[in-house]
């Protein structure tokens, strides 16, 4: 069997789409039929795509009520719904890469693109499952995928009993966490404020139905 390096080294050099591999993604499983998938360095062109969403992306700072005050929620927000393109090729590209890999599991493709972006450490998400929608009462999968500056997302069960299970991933530039089973409902996610961090961009693909 003769086996054409040449064009095999010349295809992956040039031909090659900016598509992202799916073949370091290691998947730690979690009690409550929950898991985590973690895939380091996965996004090709994460610089670019940080600078292009901090640039392009209609950030808006959105304000919710808390008991009887109106608080400013600390990050800055815009969703890409169905339909929407996105604002840089390497995020459709992964898109398209994460639907396939995932199909057979999820059954369904990623349709929407809820972006965050986190200025600095006092920015943050607070403890909540992604439970608007299908993912209060179905399996459903989060794929998230940051650039910038590091940060961590912390994982706990919704338990009070099995708290001693709760860990944090560092999403750092270019990484994939994705968020599986039943991970929204008998888990629950934040990222915390800290110290000190750089920005950070979000970027969370979500099935239909999902928020
Ligand atoms: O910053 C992140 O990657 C997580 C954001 C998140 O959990 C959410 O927007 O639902
Ligand atoms: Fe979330």
């Amino acid at each position: 069997m003769s086996v054409d390096v040449q064009s095999t080294f010349q295809s992956s050099l040039f031909d090659a789409p900016q598509a992202p591999s799916t073949s370091a993604i290691e998947r730690r499983p979690l009690s409550g039929g929950a898991w985590v998938d973690v895939g380091r360095n996965w996004l090709p062109d994460a610089d670019d795509v940080f600078a292009t969403l901090v640039r392009d992306v209609p950030w808006r700072a959105e304000r919710r009520a808390m008991y009887d005050r109106v608080v400013d929620v600390p990050r800055l927000v815009h969703t890409y719904m169905i339909g929407e393109d996105l604002p840089h090729p390497a995020l459709t590209a992964a898109r398209d890469e994460l639907s396939s890999h995932y199909l057979e599991e999820l059954g369904e493709p990623f349709r929407t693109a809820g972006c965050c972006y986190y200025r600095d450490g006092r920015d943050s998400v607070a403890w909540h499952g992604d439970t608007i929608g299908r993912g209060a009462s179905h399996d459903t999968m989060v794929a998230i995928v940051s650039v910038g500056d590091p940060r961590r997302l912390h994982l706990r069960p919704r338990d009070p009993d099995l708290r001693e299970e709760s860990f944090a991933v560092e999403m750092g530039h270019g990484d994939l966490v994705v968020m599986g089973g039943a991970c929204q409902r008998t888990w629950e996610h934040a990222v915390p404020k800290v110290a000190s961090a750089g920005p950070r961009v979000s970027v969370q693909f979500r099935p239909f139905n999902v928020f």
